[in-house]
């Protein structure tokens, strides 16, 4: 037989084939299918099937066993189960006293089994349940070789006691391995744009039991209004305008792993109330179903928004509010990590060169200090961004202050109050002649360094012979310690 009635117009849906060599059969299924919004096509043998898988794999096989040509097993064997994200669903079509066959085909990886005489709406529901299980299966599995590769990258850098403080509360709450039937505690991450919530979020989940389960991230900011709904309850066909089939929301889609709920404070007032009802009562219901399925998943939400203040000003619920802010932990501004920003930079700017092929990148002196320097309002984002940009610009050459485009040093910042007359030390640069601020700049460089004339020369931007023939024209041997 050849291939295929042409599709009626509304099938649009997933792409089934259909094998069976009763031609009858095939086109009123096709025809029953096509109605329900599958795009079907027909193969009356093994070979015009495999044509047909090769040119354009459908979403779904219904199979028949016996074909002209060979047993529907070559097919299905020739398609192993994790063959590849794209391998079709097969469904086995059996006729009577083909139990045992059925059950061979269950191993082989077949998804289910019709038996024949084929009742039309229950071949159409099998399809329907089938699928519905298969793109959960898929989405799952997605974001699980998505999140495992993320979390195998992902490394919450820094040295300081605020990020260690925080690295360690994640990890300790990670670690916790409730008894089944309990309910993870639920975590908020706290802190300003690219401070790290997303990073934190994957550690913690790396860091216990459900490592190897699902890791699902829900961006609440970024999702359609009208969509979130769907995305994260999931929807029963019809539900809606545009529901086709029915989908699986993210919350089930994490079994019992974790979902993270990104910029939760972008979250509308009427879905707080329904992700309220999930964390009470831990069970979910899709969107146009009466049924509620159960959720065992652990939930970790992340804001940069103050949620006291919007639960002040009625924007966000205070139930939720409360239900949620059980654990916080609060990544903390670079600002306040001590020494990070430098360890940061110098890892971005390592990973840059490695990336692109470039020669292992310098940061001078002067551009190290900028870095330690300044206040970084967006945090590990905006040092990210900037050294990447900078390395990337730079093509090899060392770093310096000026590519990283940072303010310049004010040294009068540090100082004491403007004062006209006293000595140098007391005045800001301003009230200085050119040789008292080069005495004075290079005096508090010695002093910070303990006479270190290297690492002194290194502070101010300049070489240590620089510096030799500055401290000797300027007379300040006695800043340096006496020689032993
Ligand atoms: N401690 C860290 N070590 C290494 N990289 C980090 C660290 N913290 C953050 N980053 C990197 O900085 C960038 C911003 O981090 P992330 O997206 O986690 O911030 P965020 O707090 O979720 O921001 P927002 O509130 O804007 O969503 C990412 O590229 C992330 O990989």
């Amino acid at each position: 037989m050849n291939s295929s009635p042409p599709p009626p117009p509304e099938a649009s849906g997933p792409a089934l084939l259909i094998v069976d060599d009763e031609a009858l059969f095939a086109r009123a299924a096709a025809r029953h299918l096509g109605r329900a919004g599958y795009a079907c096509q027909v193969a009356g043998s093994l070979q015009e099937a495999r044509a047909q898988l090769q040119r354009q794999p459908p979403a779904l096989v219904l199979l028949d066993m016996r074909l002209p040509d060979g047993h529907g097993f070559e097919l299905l064997a020739a398609h192993p189960p994790g063959e590849s994200p794209e391998r079709p669903t097969f469904i086995m079509l059996t006729a009577y006293g083909e139990l045992e066959d059925a059950v061979e085909a269950m191993k082989l990886g077949a998804a289910d089994y019709v038996k024949k005489p084929v009742d039309l709406d229950e071949l159409r529901l099998v399809v329907e349940k089938t699928l519905s299980t298969a793109q959960l299966r898929r989405r799952v599995d997605y974001s699980r070789e998505r999140s495992v590769h993320a979390l195998d990258e992902v490394q919450m850098l820094g040295d300081s006691p605020a990020l260690r403080a925080a690295r360690e509360q994640l990890e300790a709450l990670g670690r916790l391995a409730p008894r089944s039937g309990i309910a993870p505690p639920t975590v908020l991450l706290l802190g300003e744009t690219g401070t790290g919530k997303d990073v934190a979020a994957r550690v913690l989940h790396r860091s216990g039991p459900l490592r190897e389960r699902p890791f699902v991230q829900i961006d609440c900011a970024s999702l359609p209004r009208e969509l979130i709904e769907a995305e994260l309850f999931g929807h029963e066909k019809g539900a809606y305008t545009g529901a086709q089939g029915r989908r699986v929301g993210l919350i089930e889609a994490a079994e019992d792993g974790t979902v993270f709920l990104d910029e939760l404070g972008e979250l509308g007032l009427e879905l707080q109330a329904k992700l309220l009802n999930v964390l009470e009562r831990r069970v979910v219901r899709r969107v146009g179903s009466v049924r509620e399925q159960p959720v065992s998943a652990r939930f970790v939400a992340g804001t940069n928004r103050d949620l006291a203040a919007m639960v002040a000003a009625g924007q966000f619920r205070a139930d939720l509010y409360y239900r949620l802010n059980v654990i916080h932990v609060t990544l903390p501004p670079l600002r306040e990590r001590a020494g990070d920003s430098l360890l940061l930079a110098r890892h971005f700017a390592l990973q840059t060169a490695r990336r692109y092929g470039l020669p292992d990148p310098v940061l001078v002196p002067e551009a190290e200090a900028a870095l330690q320097r300044y206040p970084w309002p967006g945090n590990v984002r905006e040092l990210r961004h900037l050294i990447e940009r900078a390395v990337l610009l730079g093509g090899g050459a060392p770093l310096g202050a000026a590519c990283l485009g940072l303010p310049p040093a004010d040294p009068a910042a540090d100082l004491p109050a403007p004062a006209a007359t006293g000595p140098a030390s007391e005045r800001s640069l301003d009230a200085m002649t050119l040789d008292e601020a080069e005495r004075h700049l290079i005096e508090r460089a010695l002093a910070r360094c303990r006479g270190n004339v290297s690492e002194a020369a290194r502070q101010l931007g300049v070489t240590r012979m620089a510096l030799r023939y500055r401290i000797d024209k300027l007379r300040l041997g006695g800043a340096l310690p006496a020689p032993p």
